[in-house]
């Protein structure tokens, strides 16, 4: 088997822009993307594909093979897939939160596909057993539509309940989520820039100037 990494740098997370500049942001989708994929080596997973659309974007210390293609996300994740006959994990590379024992456990499933649903309707990561016929279509309600295309090829469906495999960073709320439970880079770099701010209700952050 063998994870995939969809990654774009530049201007990155820009639902995070009235809280990082432009440079900021880029360089947390770095520290996230070393996160994860050092929490796939910890889990056991060491074939690591990165798709960007500029490999000169993914640092030399990220040690994974790195495909260029700048199609768009669902369209460079199709091609990928339909040239492979070994179970593919799909993973973004905003999850800083996931952590090893839920990759062991998702490429442990029986089911023809296992989806962790993402915040707001997405997809955080896929795990397919026969990628060949099988095609993603991110944005918008992807969780629904991977749901419907398994459903539509009459594969057995696990969706993965987890929290942190859930938490995807892409808005400012999320950043709290990552101070609170993050243990990796990532976590270090927003607290360089970030405090959390307790009331009565919901945490939040509160950005050093
Ligand atoms: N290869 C590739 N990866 C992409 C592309 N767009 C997004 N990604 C990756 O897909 C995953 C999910 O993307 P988003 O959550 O939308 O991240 P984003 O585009 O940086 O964030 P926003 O600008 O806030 O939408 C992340 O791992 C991104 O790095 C793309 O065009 N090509
Ligand atoms: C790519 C997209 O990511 P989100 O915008 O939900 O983070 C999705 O999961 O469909």
């Amino acid at each position: 088997m063998r994870a995939v990494i969809p990654y774009k740098k530049e201007n990155a997370k820009s639902r995070l822009s009235t809280v990082m500049t432009k440079e900021q942001r880029e360089t947390f989708v770095e520290k996230m993307l070393l996160d994860v994929v050092a929490t796939l080596r910890k889990g056991g997973i060491l074939n690591i594909d990165i798709i960007t659309p500029k490999a000169c974007d993914v640092k030399k210390e990220v040690k994974a093979n790195i495909i260029e293609d700048d199609t768009d996300l669902n369209d460079c994740l199709n091609k990928y897939l339909s040239q492979k006959e070994e179970p593919i994990l799909i993973i973004m590379a905003d999850l800083p939160l996931v952590k090893f024992i839920h990759i062991k456990d998702i490429v442990a499933s029986k089911a023809d596909v296992t989806i962790v649903p993402g915040k707001g309707g997405g997809t955080n990561i896929l795990f397919i057993r026969k990628p060949e016929n099988f095609r993603v279509k991110y944005y918008g309600s992807s969780f629904e539509n991977h749901c419907m295309i398994a459903a539509q090829q009459k594969l057995s469906i696990r969706v993965y309940d987890s929290f942190l495999a859930s938490t995807d960073i892409d808005e400012p709320q999320d950043i709290t989520e990552l101070l609170l439970h993050g243990q990796g880079i990532a976590k270090d770099y927003a607290e360089k820039r970030f405090g959390k701010k307790e009331g009565k209700g919901r945490v939040k952050i509160s950005p050093f100037n």
